[in-house]
């Protein structure tokens, strides 16, 4: 098992905002979450990732690759974090600093994490560009931020998340800011790193039709709660829970036809 999470609490100023998340993720997996806004998808994540707010408290089990991750000390999170286990945000632009260039950015985990000199890191993030289907990667390492689109930019921003190798990539809402054509190409691009390399993907969204793109099981939450698991398709197809049902109803009502990944 790479990542079993078991009753995870999450509880902020008092009140729980995840309550009792238990889900397993095996290695190569890709497993979606959904549900609707304020449901604790992304406190779920940061939990795994030790990136909860100031004031939050966290209790019950976060084993990766057998190891409890909850409540260990911040030095060795931050050597999961990035090495072990990629991050992909909503808004690239967060992750991404605009004043230095492009390639930089994408080299920087392999120089913190493994300390390659400049310019073999450099080398580096040409061949990670060109991974993420960058145009032109040579030329476009030595743009800035603000001279790419934002499709190109979420690239960018996945590029650093492989940078250092690691084996779990936690996407959330990575197409969110991104128009439909150029979300459709991202979720392309995560199916085919999942295929290529062996990744285990989780995918946050609360678009049923990305999650019928991706493909795998999904988990739905509701009021900070798993409420069902299973195969994408069982979700799009036969939702039972009231909330699977409405997401599932919401996105028909777009016009939207539910072919399901294979
Ligand atoms: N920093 C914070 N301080 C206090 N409450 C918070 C904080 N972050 C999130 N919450 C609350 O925790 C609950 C779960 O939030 P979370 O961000 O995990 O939801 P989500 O399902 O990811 O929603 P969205 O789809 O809108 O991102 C919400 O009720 C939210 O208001």
């Amino acid at each position: 098992m790479a990542l079993e999470v078991r009753d995870l609490v999450v509880q902020i100023g008092g009140r729980t905002v995840v309550d009792g998340v238990s889900f397993t993720l095996e290695a190569g997996e890709r497993l979606g979450v959904i549900g609707e806004s304020g449901s604790g998808k992304s406190l779920t994540m940061l939990a795994v990732l030790g990136l909860l707010p100031d004031g939050a408290r966290a209790t019950g089990s976060i084993r990766w690759e057998r190891r409890e991750l909850l409540g260990i000390d911040e030095h060795a999170l931050a050597s999961v974090r990035g090495r072990e286990i990629g991050i992909v945000f909503q808004e690239p632009s967060t992750a991404l600093d605009p004043i230095r260039t492009v390639g930089n950015q994408i080299a920087e985990p392999l120089r913190i994490h493994y300390g390659l000199p400049r310019r073999e890191a450099r080398q580096h993030a040409v061949r990670l560009a060109s991974s993420v289907a960058l145009p032109d990667p040579g030329q476009l390492v030595r743009r800035y931020p603000h001279q790419l689109s934002g499709g190109q930019r979420q690239r960018v921003a996945i590029a650093m998340a492989l940078a250092a190798g690691p084996r779990l990539l936690i996407a959330d809402e990575p197409t969110t800011a991104l128009d439909v054509t150029v979300q459709r190409g991202v979720i392309e691009l995560f199916d085919e790193l999942v295929e290529a390399s062996g990744l285990s993907l989780v995918f946050v969204t609360h678009d049923i039709a990305l999650l019928a793109q991706m493909g795998g099981d999904a988990l739905v939450m509701a009021d900070g709660r798993v409420v069902e698991r299973g195969p994408v398709a069982s979700l799009v197809h036969a939702p039972t829970h009231p909330v699977a049902r409405e997401l599932a109803r919401a996105a028909l009502a777009t016009g939207w036809s539910p072919a399901v990944h294979a």
